[in-house]
């Protein structure tokens, strides 16, 4: 009887490589971000990614910055983790203490959503904006609610 395969990817690798499937799917043309929510059985709750609100047509979407906010992105794109929250269909309950994969690490809005929706670690892969003011805040959101967060590096080939 054969034995079983062994070199299987970590469950860490496994819920990165969905949250980085799912910001394949961003329209963001300079920065695309992906979310995967894990609870503590390792099941996969949802996953999201940053896109414009259902129904404004992504094709006729200012996709940069501009000093009026009518036409910044900024103002309109939701947010990958807001979107994995509200994909979801079940209780939130089922949340609680939930693993939530990232491609970038949480802005500071989405640092306090993540929190109100009682998840318990941030796992994150880029970390682009580290040292600003509101990456300095998200941190500080987590320190403070006991929210724990960690770096978590891929294989070369898990990268696009
Ligand atoms: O927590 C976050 C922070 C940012 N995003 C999205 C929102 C935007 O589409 C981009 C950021 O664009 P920049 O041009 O790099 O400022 O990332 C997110 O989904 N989650
Ligand atoms: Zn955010």
């Amino acid at each position: 009887m054969p034995g079983k395969r062994s070199d299987v990817i970590s469950w860490d690798e496994f819920f990165m490589r969905v949250a980085i499937a799912a910001s394949l799917r961003s329209k963001d043309p300079k920065t695309q971000v992906g979310a995967c929510i894990a609870d503590t059985n390792d099941r996969i709750l949802s996953v999201g990614y940053n896109g414009t609100p259902s129904g404004l047509d992504d094709d006729e979407f200012p996709w940069g910055t501009s000093e009026d906010p009518l036409f910044d992105k900024h103002n309109y794109v939701i947010h990958a983790e807001a979107n994995a929250i509200l994909n979801y269909r079940g209780s939130l309950k089922d949340m609680q203490g939930a693993k939530v994969y990232v491609t970038l690490f949480p802005c500071q809005e989405c640092a306090k959503t993540l929190v109100q929706a009682g998840v318990g670690e941030v796992i994150y892969l880029d970390d682009k904006y580290d040292g600003t003011e509101g990456n300095r805040v998200s941190k500080s959101v987590f320190d403070r609610c006991g929210i724990t967060y960690r770096q978590v590096r891929l294989p070369e080939d898990a990268l696009v």
